[in-house]
């Protein structure tokens, strides 16, 4: 009533009163949000739009936007994801600062509500003794089956990436002469060196199982490629959501497809015979029974590996015929290097590696220049952590800006060119591993790609055994393509042709 006199004395109406009493409502909740984000104990930052925070201020370059922001706030800073704080690192120090220095504070991973639709071993789930004996678990599987250090081996994963390497060049060199985009056939190989590692089961191009998986991949990408909205603005999940059913229905297809093969393997399994990681993981887990995994974790991790290994492998393989289309100066080099050292008569091998300095700082190159995992996946303090003076509360949701550390001036001079050298020391005939050691596309600390050492052996063997075999280049009459990629999880080439011919 009181309200209502006052309002008449002023000559307003009630309506009146009512949207103004809103306004001030909705003006003191920005102003305390705003007090709360500058917290003395958070680092500083850009304001964020109320509701949806800074998403519509990373337009679609949000690692370039985030770079620039470091510029302006120092390399850790605070933004706003709809209504949650969220801490970006940017350069090698920062993120190995906290990731390395103070590894078991950062490898959390946030319970985000599309992580949650996912099945799996230990990339989505959170820090916890459970995690550390499964990631122990992986990593010695992974290690164990690559190296040959896990108990006989029928085949070397060696011999599985070669042998889809060759059948990749017959493939490109059958449409010698035709423009074709090369994603799918990346694609193809990379997922066929996965399945063949995982479960020891390589398909023909057509076969239909095989088809679904990729299907499944496609739309895993298209519906959290480039991050799901509704992970920072929950009232989101209340709308019809197209890309989470896409998800959900990917998910389901590819536990089906997987738990046949993982119930053989565990049925036939026999520890003095091992044909591939699924055995390998079986035999690290009933190894190690103190983890107290049971079989389900097998299938769980084999979607991991294979959801983790194949679009990023793949990806990096499209780059890699498009940075050789663009620079044909460098391909004419790789290629005389391999010439020189392997001839044409065998394929190269990993042993090559060590005498292919030049091919090895190119596959570095392009690793660097596309940023290929731009901000990693997301991690969670598991504690209130100090940082450079500043107090991340726990369960604070951080990302690493791993382009950043690959395109830091201070570091690196030139970020923006393509310049494979930097990678070699003065001399230009030796790798130089303090170059390697100055970028991170597998992220550091205890959250570290477990997959590494596998994927450095895809790309090489690969990336050697294409270029000796094939020479790759633009469709006459077509501009360069850019090198400008679509921004995601994994960072995709665009659309591009190319022709391929026999050396
Ligand atoms: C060029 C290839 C690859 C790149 C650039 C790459 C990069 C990364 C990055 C940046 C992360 C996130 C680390 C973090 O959270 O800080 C990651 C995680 C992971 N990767 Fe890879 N990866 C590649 C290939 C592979 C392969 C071949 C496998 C499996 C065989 C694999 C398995 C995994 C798994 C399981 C995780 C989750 C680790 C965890 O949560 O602890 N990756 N990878």
């Amino acid at each position: 009533m009181a309200a209502v006199a006052t309002a008449a004395l002023f000559g307003l109406s009630y309506l009146q009163v009512v949207l103004i009493a809103v306004l001030l409502v909705l003006v003191a909740a920005v102003v305390a949000s705003s007090l709360r984000q500058n917290t003395p104990s958070l680092p500083p930052g850009p304001w964020g739009f109320p509701v949806v925070g800074i998403f519509p201020a990373l337009g679609s370059r949000p690692h370039h936007a985030f770079s620039r922001m470091a510029e302006k706030y120092g390399d850790v800073f605070r933004v706003k994801f709809g209504s949650r704080t969220v801490i970006i690192l940017n350069g090698i120090d920062m993120v190995k600062d906290a990731f390395v220095k103070q590894s078991a504070c950062f490898a959390g991973r946030p319970a985000l509500y599309s992580f949650k639709q996912v099945k799996n071993g230990i990339t989505f789930k959170t820090y916890s003794p459970s995690w550390v004996a499964r990631k122990k678990v992986t990593v010695g599987a992974l290690k164990g089956f690559v190296n040959g250090r896990v108990g006989a081996l029928t085949a070397s994963a060696e011999t599985m990436i070669t042998e889809e390497a060759q059948e990749l060049a017959r493939v490109f060199l059958s449409k010698s002469g035709q423009p074709s985009n090369p994603e799918e056939y990346a694609h193809t190989a990379v997922a066929n060196v996965v399945c063949a590692l995982c479960f020891g089961k390589r398909y023909e191009h057509g076969d239909q199982e095989f088809r679904q998986l990729l299907r499944n991949t496609e739309k895993f990408r298209q519906a959290i490629g480039a991050g799901n909205p509704a992970d920072f603005m929950p009232w989101l999940r209340f709308f019809p959501n197209k890309n989470m059913k896409l998800f959900k229905e990917a998910m389901e297809s590819s536990t089906q497809l997987f738990d046949k093969h993982i119930n053989a393997h565990l049925q036939t399994y026999d520890p003095s015979v091992i044909r591939d990681i699924a055995d390998a993981l079986i035999y690290n887990m009933r190894e190690n029974k103190e983890a107290g995994l049971t079989d389900e974790f097998v299938l769980e991790c084999v979607i991991d590996i294979f959801g983790a290994g194949q679009d990023t492998t793949s990806q990096m393989l499209h780059w890699a015929f498009l940075y050789m289309l663009v620079f044909p100066d460098v391909q004419a080099r790789v290629q005389r290097e391999i010439d020189g050292v392997v001839g044409r008569e065998r394929a190269p091998t990993l042993a090559d590696e060590a005498s292919l300095p030049y091919t090895v700082a190119v596959i570095q190159e392009i690793v660097r220049h596309t940023g290929v995992v731009p901000m990693s996946i997301p991690h969670l303090t598991t504690k209130d952590t100090q940082l450079h003076g500043y107090t991340l509360p726990k369960d604070t949701i951080v990302f690493a800006n791993l382009f950043s550390v690959g395109h830091d001036r201070r570091i690196w001079g030139d970020p923006s060119s393509f310049r494979p050298e930097r990678f070699l020391d003065p001399s230009g005939t030796t790798l130089d591993p303090a170059a390697v050691e100055k970028n991170l596309p597998f992220s550091a600390g205890k959250r570290r790609c477990p997959g590494e050492h596998l994927a450095k052996q895809e790309m090489f063997l690969f990336f050697s055994i294409l270029l000796q075999q094939c020479s790759f280049e633009r469709v006459n009459g077509t501009a360069s393509p850019t090198l400008e990629g679509t921004f995601g999880l994994v960072m995709r080439p665009q659309p591009y042709s190319m022709i391929v011919r026999p050396r």
